[in-house]
């Protein structure tokens, strides 16, 4: 019962593009790393979502180019563009910061391989918001996620403005892949394969649950096993295919925008919203894994309900073993820079 409403529910999140309008609260969206591969599309869609009324866009390069270029789209929000110095007028009075600042792999690097730059830009990004925007949700794109979203709890925590309900790894692109590609084998459309995605957001730490989707339920054995590796290792066949020039830029805009969209619509009061997101989490603070993504329903204030993993398969278990670890591992590595 509760897999099948959170499956619906996930399944209405997938109209990124038709965004409601009707009794909207609107909200000012700030995107910190916004001239960057994924920052300029994500401000596109962003300007095409309704419910966003002023768009603030904020890069250490390119951010006032991407704004103006922006601001012409004919839908109803403002947009502007802050340089360098000016991240507090960009970051004031937001409700919500995107943050895809911070450098992209490259082939043959892990996401952790990227912790070394992207700690302190998180850090210090994360820090202005808990000085300027202490109140605004925070959607953390820049990798590796299982460790920035511990960085930006912490800093906040250290700052005294940390509420659980407002910080959110973005792990959506792992759900959108593993819908397609389910789709894709199953011979059907994406919509019909919702896949409730689990765990963190780098290789054995991403856990679909694809028995909870009947026809996910029925792929087995080899294609089962090459599915499984493909939904985990998705992000590297972009790396590879890109040959240098970064990683997955657009699907991920896409996937942020399409979040971001979910959350706003919590905000606004609509009902179901229920979406995997990365969170301070209580579904494995036994094991010491104090952050975890899994289905969680979007509210008013932010997170709302965390949701139960629902049955697991013999083989999804075994993923989850697999996972929490490693997961434990990153999110201690994240906790410890900031202490
Ligand atoms: N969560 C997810 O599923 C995904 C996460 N990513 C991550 O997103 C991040 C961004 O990727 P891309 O947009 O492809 O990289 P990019 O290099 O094209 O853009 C990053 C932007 O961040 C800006 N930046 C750097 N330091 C900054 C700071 N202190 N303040 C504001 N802006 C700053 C840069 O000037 C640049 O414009 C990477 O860490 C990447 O690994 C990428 C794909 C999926
Ligand atoms: O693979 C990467 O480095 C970017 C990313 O997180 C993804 O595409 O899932």
């Amino acid at each position: 019962m509760l897999a099948r409403t959170a499956l619906r529910s996930v399944a209405s999140t997938s109209r990124a593009s038709a965004f409601s309008t009707s009794a909207a609260r609107l909200t000012r969206v700030a995107v910190l790393g916004a001239g960057g591969g994924i920052g300029q599309p994500l401000s596109l869609l962003l300007k095409s979502d309704a419910l966003v009324s002023s768009l603030s866009l904020y890069d250490i390069r390119g951010a006032p180019g991407v704004a103006a270029d922006v601001s012409h789209i004919d839908t109803a929000s403002e947009v502007n563009g802050y340089a360098a110095d000016k991240i507090d007028e960009a970051l004031e009075g937001a409700q919500v910061v995107v943050i895809p600042a911070g450098v992209p792999r490259k082939p043959g690097m892990t996401r952790d391989d990227l912790f070394n730059t992207n700690a302190s830009i998180v850090r210090d990004l994360a820090a202005s918001i808990g000085r300027v925007a202490p109140t605004a949700h925070i959607l953390v794109i820049s990798n590796p996620v299982n460790s920035t979203v511990p960085i930006v709890a912490r800093t906040l925590e250290k700052a005294g403005v940390f509420d659980p309900k407002r910080v959110f790894g973005v792990t959506t692109l792992d759900v959108v892949r593993a819908a397609r590609f389910t789709a894709g084998i199953a011979g059907v459309k994406p919509e019909q394969t919702p896949v409730t995605v689990v765990g963190g957001h780098s290789g054995a730490t991403i856990v679909p649950l694809l028995s909870q989707n009947e026809h996910g339920k029925a792929i087995s054995g080899d294609v089962y096993e090459k599915l499984v590796h493909r939904i985990q290792f998705g992000g590297d066949e972009v790396v590879k295919a890109k040959d240098g020039a970064g990683s997955a830029t657009l699907s991920m805009a896409y996937a942020g925008a399409k979040f971001t969209n979910a959350l706003l619509r919590g905000l606004n009061g609509e009902q179901g919203v229920i979406t995997p997101t990365f969170v301070r989490s209580p579904l494995f603070e036994d094991k010491g894994v104090d952050f975890f993504s899994s289905l969680v329903e979007l509210g008013p204030e932010g997170v709302q309900k965390i949701l139960p993993l629902g049955q697991l398969s013999a083989e999804e278990q075994k993923l989850l073993d697999a996972c929490l670890p490693e997961l434990k591992k990153n999110i201690e590595k994240g906790l410890a820079f900031v202490a």
